[in-house]
């Protein structure tokens, strides 16, 4: 076993155990009693329903867009299903997700699932961390890593199915691909495609020539919704109040208040803990968990637990509280959520096109979003969700629609990439914005020395296309001296690429890529990495 498989597994069994020592065997598998369980809730998922209806219509078509309520079981089901019945040996089935944590969590739900260990039949690839085994044959993996396998290997011909998932969030690489991938459809008559999303995207069956849009029949729970009579200024404060209020006021049910950005996230658990503490036993035990797009893997079981029992027999009940960014909107589905706060914002990249500065901001949510945080209120018990805005608000204020990540950001770093990946014209690329923003990348990488007279890469820019980064950090990071060497360097462009990473600071993010024996492991391996394909 290599190093990193090693790390991997002791990785593994700290998560299991740090869940629950109860329901595994000692070789990490699940007891019976615990697996049946399992299966038999899976069998209550609406998908499962439909599966013999969406296997007939996968089998007739190369392209199938699947569309269902989150938490209806299309991630942990469908690519299952998929697996299963698309046979061509030595070939895997990939699912995309747009954000680490749902890559994890899903393959560690269908291989218990399937009861096997995570990392052989089933496995996941995020940035900087592979587990995956030659006996993988169902592979969950960021969008992004997507890409990057495609960079090395342009036709993916290690996939026989490729479902892309969560395509209402419309996250930059995602809208990269689906333009990539039309082209290889083209070439290989072979590979299936499976698009599956939240919200109907109409769009998108125009887009790849008319495919079947196939719908998941979901029940939904009655929401509630209640507005504050006042704007709220100070977001973090209403959201704790909301969130103790309910607590102490509210029929059982579990809470999700949305927030921004993980240390907003940390430091309102943490003023939530202290505020039910001070109300001692006249309310019931609460768990808070908190929940955004890197959180580790050992971390991330708990989202899934259920609230604790009450202290006393015929005491309070107890409460679970998810303190999440958007993450919990759809790309996790956390049952038993009765009360959903939504404080009306969401942190959000942007690019101002006049300085060519891309940076994050907080701005108010969609009217998309605000109703796909209410719905998660009703998806397995009826409830209420508490707006911290004015219903006018939400009626004048909000746009219907959230903008795609590729109208909001730097096309640089997509220009480089579609480059890399030769596609022929980019003005026919799906969701590409205006001409003259294209025409100003295509500038900037020649300004940059990425393209040469022609238009195509120069070895710089090849050098460049590797790292997922705005196009002046690439060619800083690439044209450093130290940059072929150095722990220090690759920890910088570990750091550059990991979301967050300039608030964390730079200690912070490089202990996240160090192994317990204080080693450098991960990012070594992203250093062989980058040797190989260079
Ligand atoms: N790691 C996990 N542990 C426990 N339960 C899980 C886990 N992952 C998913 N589930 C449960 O499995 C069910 C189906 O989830 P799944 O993610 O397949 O739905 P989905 O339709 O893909 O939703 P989404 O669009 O949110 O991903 C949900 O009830 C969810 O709570």
């Amino acid at each position: 076993m290599s190093t990193e498989r090693k790390r991997n597994a002791r990785l593994f069994d700290v998560d299991r155990s740090s869940v629950s020592s109860e329901g595994y065997s000692l070789d990490g598998k699940l007891d019976s009693q615990r697996h049946s369980d399992i299966l038999q809730k899976r069998e209550t998922l609406p998908v499962r329903k439909q599966k013999n209806e969406f296997l007939d219509v996968l089998k007739k078509n190369q392209v199938i867009i699947l569309v269902g309520q989150t938490g209806s079981g299309k991630t942990t089901q469908v690519s299952f299903e998929v697996e299963t019945s698309v046979k061509r040996p030595k070939m895997m089935v990939a699912c995309t997700q747009p954000c680490p944590v749902a890559a994890v969590s899903a393959s560690q739900r269908v291989a218990e699932e399937m009861n096997v260990i995570v990392g052989e039949e089933v496995g996941y690839s995020i940035c900087f961390e592979d587990n995956i085994s030659d006996k993988t044959v169902l592979k969950y993996l960021t969008d992004g890593m997507l890409l990057r396998e495609a960079m090395a290997k342009p036709l993916l011909e290690m996939y026989r199915v490729i479902i892309i998932d969560e395509a209402h969030e419309r996250t930059l690489a995602t809208s990269v691909l689906f333009g990539y991938l039309k082209l290889v459809l083209g070439m290989r008559p072979d590979l299936k495609l499976v698009v599956m999303s939240a919200t109907v995207e109409a769009k998108l069956q125009d887009y790849f020539d008319g495919a079947p849009l196939m719908k998941i029949y979901c029940v939904q729970h009655p929401v509630d919704i209640f507005y504050t009579m006042k704007p709220e200024s100070d977001f973090l404060g209403a959201t704790i109040r909301s969130v103790v209020e309910i607590h102490q006021r509210e029929e059982p049910g579990d809470i999700l208040a949305f927030l921004t950005r993980q240390e907003e996230i940390e430091e309102a658990c943490h003023r939530i803990s202290e505020e039910i503490g001070k109300l001692g036993n006249k309310v019931g035990p609460v768990e808070i968990v908190y929940l955004h797009s890197t959180l580790p893997p050992d971390m991330q079981q708990k989202i899934f637990e259920p609230a604790p029992p009450p202290l006393v027999e015929d005491g309070p009940p107890g409460r679970k509280i998810v303190v999440s960014t958007i993450t919990a909107e759809t790309s996790l589905s956390i049952d038993r959520i009765a009360y959903v706060i939504d404080p009306g914002v969401v942190e959000q990249k942007f690019y101002d096109s006049r300085v060519g500065v891309e940076f994050l901001m907080v701005s108010p949510v969609s009217r998309d979003r605000a109703d796909m945080r209410a719905s998660l209120a009703g998806r397995t018990v009826p409830g209420k969700c508490f707006r911290l805005y004015t219903e006018r608000s939400y009626n004048q204020d909000r746009h219907g629609q959230t903008d795609p990540e590729i109208l909001r950001s730097n096309l640089g770093s997509i220009v480089l990439i579609l480059k890399k990946l030769e596609v022929p014209d980019l003005r026919h690329f799906m969701n590409l914005p205006a001409e003259e923003a294209l025409t100003r990348a295509l500038k900037e990488l020649s300004d940059l020395g990425a393209l040469d007279d022609k238009g195509n890469l120069t070895e710089l820019g090849n050098m460049m296309s590797k790292f997922p980064l705005d196009p002046q950090m690439a060619k800083m990071l690439v044209v450093s001296p130290g940059f072929n060497c150095s722990n220090e360097i690759l920890s910088i462009c570990a750091m550059l690429s990991v979301p967050n990473c300039f608030r964390e600071g730079f200690d912070k993010v490089k202990a996240r890529f160090v192994d317990t024996d204080g080693d450098y492991l991960t990012l070594l391996n992203v250093y062989n990495e980058f040797k190989r394909n260079s």
